[in-house]
């Protein structure tokens, strides 16, 4: 009997259910130093973060780094944690709780960290114990870097390798130019500088930084940042005739040249060149973390106040928010395609 002989509208049954797992960079899993070295540890020790040959740099970061920043790195994260924990791992278990609800019986959603906890392997393995023949891993991050998406891509490449029976995968792409993602991020900036009790002159779109080298080697991040910055000012040019917009790269780390402008470095000249008002947004960032909560909020502001300004507002991230989650579910329902 051939396919022909089923009657037309015969049902496809799907056996098995979907997963979706949202995934982030990874935190600490407390803010003290023993914590933060184990987490920088083990961040820091990815050749795809760190592109210099093992030999050379393993010697310089357990010998310097990692007796040296564990401390500084702690103090700053005991500034920005919360009553559940860091903001990054709260905020992602909240964007996965939101999407969760939206999704109802369609899929199972789950969580997890490229390091430390939850780990990529467990939650996927949890997925499957759920009965998911199908998963969608969904790195959270808009701009596609090698030290970022692909390895959160090689975290699921391991554990493929480690397992018998498989589901199908598939993998969220960059979203940095997609019209919701600029909408989305728009619509809620736009909306957080009308609730302001002063008028910014300068929006400062910060991007965290990368060496300058990963962008002659070809990662398209540099290129996917400004293309973001872009489309939201064009947006804000509409709406908002007389706000400057100008985007830099923030987190400095390390002896090589970084993408520039530094988020530091504009923040001051912007103050000495006699800007007053500043609001700060970093639409790189899925979620509030150390980078936007302690670089931005906190530093930021004593360096653009201590140079001359007078009011400066840091914005928050999508996060799990109504837009947020509004955006998450439209990227992911596009990519489920087909499956639910
Ligand atoms: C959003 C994209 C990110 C890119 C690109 C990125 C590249 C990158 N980062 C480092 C070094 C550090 N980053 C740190 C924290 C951190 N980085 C991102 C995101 C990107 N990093 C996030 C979301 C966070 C916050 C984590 C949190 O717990 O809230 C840190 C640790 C903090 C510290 O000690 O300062 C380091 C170190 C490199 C070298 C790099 C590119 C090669
Ligand atoms: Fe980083
Ligand atoms: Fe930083």
């Amino acid at each position: 009997m051939t396919a022909s002989h089923l009657p037309a509208e015969h049902p496809v049954v799907r056996t098995g259910k979907v997963g979706v797992l949202l995934v982030n960079l990874g935190t600490p899993d407390a803010p003290d130093a023993k914590s933060v070295k184990r987490y920088l540890g083990e961040f820091l020790s990815d050749k795809r973060v760190v592109e210099i040959p093992s030999l050379v740099w393993q010697p310089i970061l357990r010998g310097f780094i990692l007796t040296t920043r564990p401390k500084k790195s702690a103090h700053a994260y005991q500034q920005v944690w919360s009553d559940e924990g860091s903001p990054l791992a709260a905020i992602t278990a909240a964007q996965a709780r939101g999407l969760q609800a939206r999704l109802g019986d369609a899929a199972i959603v789950r969580h997890a960290m490229r390091y430390q906890s939850p780990a990529m392997g467990k939650e996927l393995d949890a997925l499957l114990e759920q009965g998911c023949e199908r998963i969608l891993v969904a790195p959270l991050y808009p701009q596609y870097s090698a030290a970022t998406t692909a390895s959160a891509l090689d975290a699921m490449a391991d554990w493929i390798k480690g397992r018998r029976r498989l589901p199908a995968l598939r993998t969220l792409p960059p979203y940095h130019d997609d019209p919701a993602a600029i909408a989305a991020l728009h619509a809620d900036l736009a909306r957080q500088i009308g609730a302001l009790a002063f008028a910014p002159e300068l929006l400062l779109l910060s991007f965290h930084g990368m060496p300058e080298r990963t962008l002659h080697r070809g990662d398209p991040y540099h290129c996917h940042c400004r293309k973001t910055a872009r489309l939201i000012g064009e947006r804000f040019a509409q709406t908002h005739p007389d706000l400057r917009i100008v985007t830099s790269f923030q987190s400095r780390f390390g002896r090589a040249k970084w993408l520039e402008p530094a988020t530091d470095t504009v923040l001051v000249e912007e103050a000495r060149n006699g800007t007053k008002r500043v609001a700060i947004a970093a639409p790189g960032f899925s979620a509030d973390c150390l980078e936007t909560l302690e670089e931005l909020a906190i530093r930021g502001r004593d360096d653009f106040l201590a140079a001359g300004g007078s009011h400066f507002a840091a914005l928050s991230c999508l996060n799990a928010g109504e837009a947020g989650i509004d955006l998450i579910e439209s990227l992911v329902r596009r990519e489920l395609s087909g499956w639910i």
